[in-house]
């Protein structure tokens, strides 16, 4: 089904109106691809103009050219055309969350979402539950582990991590537990993630949802039906969680108690959003939040296993500024610079996503070039994470590059900006970095725990969305993953190929 590199480059305009044929929907997402990125730059320079059917596209993949876009942004950006989506939602009587929304909608939804999650002080308050989640997984991993006929390997740590992402981000978002990493996962949250899985492992066939024309569905249904089977499972999962919240504040109401809690709480109680409207944003917060941090994760443990005098000095550094036995907190984060950077290397390294889309809400001029207001512009990160005028030796792993005062604080590096930029970044950012963070940390660290050898196998990386990730990663690699405190004490990432 996949067309070929060449078929891609073959259906591309150069901006100097070089005219090839006009693609099927199926390019674009390929030209999504990490390296498609990389080859078209180097084929075609830093911007340069593609069509994917209908549409069309200007990637740009410089760091300066992407910078002078994102900061022109007005107040209310938008990513890409999210007609498909916003169909789902009109065939169901659905409200829009912040990624499908756009304009005032969005603008008011955003605007009262980011005074609870934006800051490292509002995630702060989840470091309890998160550890309670880590505690769980390492629990999980133990039981694992005794299950294996040598009682000390772990297979498919892709997906362990990803029960970890999931059961973390719902404990902030829904102030429950979801039981993910429970021995017996109950039924709703099997359900739920066979709806993300199909989400997932149907993305193309979702993309092309959007990309193919209405009058086309009747001769190919699926795309659309599967489309709308997957969203369907995702909203009723966080309906059933919203609609329990909803009914343990109103009885605490009805028993005259003051009613506390987190984000959830805070939203049905303030009115600020309807109903619907924190339906609509707690399921596309949750799409967005799980594998996305569970990705980052794999990648991480998986470059310091490879790095071992890293993680040695990782190690180190939180023995010497926590204590042995300390379990960390998200206020103890900034002490461990190293850990800090060891994410935003990871990131630069495997960005999850390849690029972040902008549609100009004015003409612009970039590079030379007129654009037009309304054009679709893939701001291409991947390509400028890799490029040597950015980062130099850009290829290897050297969070040491992070260490630098004025790099690690700085959040204008336009190099690498793995979760977006600007009023429309990623709001879940701060999750993220706390789950991961608090993660990583106690994994690194776990000698805490005294076992004597824990194998994490790691078959191959992709899942989900690893969709965008297929090139330059060890896809194709068997990887065995141990964390090991054999000798040492001191519990180490190993890969064994
Ligand atoms: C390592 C983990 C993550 C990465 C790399 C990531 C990356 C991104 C990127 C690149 C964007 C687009 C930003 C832009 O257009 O400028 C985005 C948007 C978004 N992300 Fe994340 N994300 C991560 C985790 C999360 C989490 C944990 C959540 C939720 C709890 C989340 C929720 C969202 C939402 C709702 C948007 C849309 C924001 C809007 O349009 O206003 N993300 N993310």
């Amino acid at each position: 089904m996949f067309f070929t590199f060449s078929d891609i480059l073959s259906n591309l305009f150069d901006l100097k109106g070089c005219v090839f044929k006009c693609p099927t929907s199926f390019h674009l997402l390929r030209i999504w691809f990490h390296s498609c990125f990389q080859k078209h730059t180097q084929e075609y320079g830093k911007i340069f103009k593609s069509h994917f059917g209908p549409q069309f596209v200007v990637s740009i993949a410089d760091r300066d050219m992407v910078a002078q876009v994102l900061r022109a942004e007005g107040r209310a950006p938008q990513r890409a055309n999210m007609e498909s989506w916003q169909e789902y939602r009109d065939l169901r009587g659905r409200a829009t969350g912040l990624i499908s929304a756009e304009g005032e909608q969005w603008l008011k939804m955003r605007s009262v979402l980011r005074q609870k999650i934006l800051k490292p002080k509002d995630v702060a308050v989840y470091s309890e539950g998160v550890n309670e989640v880590i505690s769980d997984l390492i629990k999980r991993i133990h039981t694992l582990r005794s299950q294996e006929d040598d009682g000390e390997t772990v297979t498919n740590v892709n997906n362990l991590f990803f029960k970890y992402s999931m059961e973390g981000v719902a404990t902030i978002l829904y102030e429950c537990r979801l039981g993910c990493l429970e021995n017996n996962v109950p039924q709703q949250t099997v359900e739920y993630i066979e709806a993300l899985e199909l989400m997932f492992s149907m993305f193309k066939t979702t993309m092309y949802a959007g990309a193919i024309p209405k009058w086309l569905r009747p001769l190919i249904p699926k795309p659309w039906r599967e489309f709308c089977r997957s969203w369907d499972g995702l909203f009723k999962f966080s309906q059933i969680h919203v609609d329990n919240k909803l009914k343990a504040i109103q009885s605490q109401l009805d028993q005259g108690e003051e009613v506390n809690g987190g984000l959830l709480t805070y939203l049905l109680v303030s009115k600020e959003l309807t109903l619907e409207e924190i339906y609509a944003n707690m399921t596309e917060m949750l799409l967005a939040g799980v594998d996305t941090t569970s990705f980052t994760l794999s990648w991480a443990t998986y470059l310091l296993a490879k790095h071992p005098e890293i993680q040695q000095r990782v190690h180190e550094e939180i023995v010497n500024k926590l204590g042995k036995d300390q379990v960390p907190l998200a206020h103890d984060v900034p002490k461990l610079p190293l850990i800090r950077a060891v994410l935003k290397e990871t990131l630069r390294l495997y960005p999850v996503l390849p690029g972040n889309g902008r549609v100009t809400q004015k003409d612009l001029i970039v590079g030379g070039y007129l654009i037009p207001k309304g054009t679709q512009l893939a701001l291409c990160h991947y390509t400028t994470s890799y490029s040597e005028e950015n980062f130099s030796m850009a290829n290897e792993f050297r969070p040491e590059r992070w260490l630098r005062k004025d790099n690690l604080d700085r959040v204008d590096n336009f190099g690498s900006i793995p979760f977006g930029y600007g009023i429309r970044s990623c709001i879940g950012k701060r999750i993220a970095e706390l789950e991961i963070h608090l993660a990583l940390i106690q994994l690194v660290h776990i000698d805490i725990y005294c076992f004597p050898l824990l194998h994490i196998i790691k078959k191959a990386f992709p899942t989900a969305a690893t969709f965008f990730v297929i090139y330059k990663t060890p896809f194709n690699l068997n990887i065995e993953i141990r964390l090991c405190n054999q000798t040492s004490k001191i519990w180490k990432l190993f890969i064994v190929t």
